[in-house]
């Protein structure tokens, strides 16, 4: 059951509290893994995937009929900067495009048999420019939080969160040099596709930001440096480990939502695996902090969920392989 977030502190207390995996069911799936016609270890991956979806589950056969896929849209402040190749106009654009079903997303969620839901917040109000003072108030942040937090269907069985926002590639890129230091040119990249004078502007940028506002607290960098839709995504990934509900991780910008909430508490990502590698400058960093390797590196840098929508697939091929082979009893074949 999801408590109903009041204040900030709620949100940090859900967090902590909320209950592990279910270790007699990951007991039960390792033991029916090792069972399976095949040799040891060679189905790679998958076989890691399915013991950890089974873990969160609480079953040795589990399978995928409810997935969720959220789309949350911002608007960021920072984009008077110049830190993006498309004008802010898009964000609101793209929603709609989103609800008429003309998306990336939209394909790949209709592939994956998922629910899709499309969340705009406040477009009308972007955030604060974050070179001058907090992206947002208390009062906003918990606003964005609980959009994402009762955004999620607790009947779904996988979550997937994505992301719209023009400038939010630097609002990503603020949090994780925030977070966890370097220089800031390791969390910058080309977003939508700024050239190399737009990269070294978006660096500067990110500098700035960080020397003004340097909080390493999980909420205070959402708050100062973050976006609405950012905090969204940070809100359902919160909700979804309290749900016990798996959270395939998209790019860039949905890993840095992730890792506010790996700075809060050490085990709220333990329900999340990561979809994919966005080409993104520094995501392949932020994959290796947040100790998470992708199912996938296509070379995507879209945003939208569209790289954890189509891991979908990945995990019901697992989950396929691992509640539906024969035993080498059940198959009569002789084990090694
Ligand atoms: O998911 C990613 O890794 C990713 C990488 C680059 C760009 N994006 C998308 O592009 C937008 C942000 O890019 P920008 O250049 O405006 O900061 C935003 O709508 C994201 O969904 C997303
Ligand atoms: C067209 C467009 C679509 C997007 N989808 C996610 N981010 C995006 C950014 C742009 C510019």
């Amino acid at each position: 059951m999801l408590p109903d977030l009041t204040t900030l502190s709620d949100f940090r207390n859900a967090l902590a509290q909320a209950p592990g995996a279910d270790a007699d069911a990951r007991a039960a799936c390792e033991d029916r893994n090792g069972q399976l016609t095949k040799p040891p270890g060679a189905l790679g991956q998958l076989e890691e995937i399915a013991i950890w979806y089974g873990s969160w589950r609480g079953t040795a056969r589990p399978e995928v009929r409810a997935p969720q896929v959220i789309v949350f849209a911002g608007n960021h402040g920072v984009t008077a900067r110049g830190v993006s190749a498309f004008p802010a106009e898009v964000t609101v654009q793209m929603v709609a495009n989103f609800k008429a079903g003309g998306a990336a997303i939209n394909q790949l969620a209709q592939l994956a048999d998922a629910r899709m839901d499309v969340h705009a917040l406040e477009l009308d109000r972007p955030t604060a420019d974050f070179t001058q003072g907090p992206a947002m108030s208390e009062e906003d942040l918990l606003a964005a939080l609980r959009t994402g937090w009762n955004a999620v269907d607790p009947a779904s069985d996988v979550l997937v969160v994505g992301e719209m926002g023009i400038g939010n590639t630097t609002s990503a890129a603020a949090i994780c040099h925030a977070l966890y230091g370097g220089e800031p040119g390791d969390w910058t990249g080309r977003g939508t596709g700024v050239d190399d004078e737009g990269l070294a502007l978006k660096t500067a940028v990110v500098a700035e930001a960080v020397a003004l506002q340097g909080s390493r607290d999980g909420l205070e960098v959402l708050r100062c440096l973050g976006g609405r839709e950012i905090a969204a995504m940070a809100g359902a990934i919160a909700a979804a480990r309290v749900l016990r509900i798996p959270v395939i991780l998209d790019g860039f910008i949905c890993c840095a939502a992730a890792a506010s909430l790996a700075r809060l508490h050490d085990q709220a990502l333990d329900h999340a695996v990561a979809g994919h590698q966005s080409a993104e400058g520094g995501h392949q960093a932020l994959l290796a902090r947040l100790g998470k390797a992708p199912l996938l590196s296509l070379g995507l840098r879209l945003g939208e969920g569209s790289g954890a929508a189509l891991a979908i697939q990945v995990l019901k091929g697992a989950l396929a392989c691992h509640s539906g082979m024969a035993t080498f009893a059940e198959a009569g074949v002789s084990d090694g």
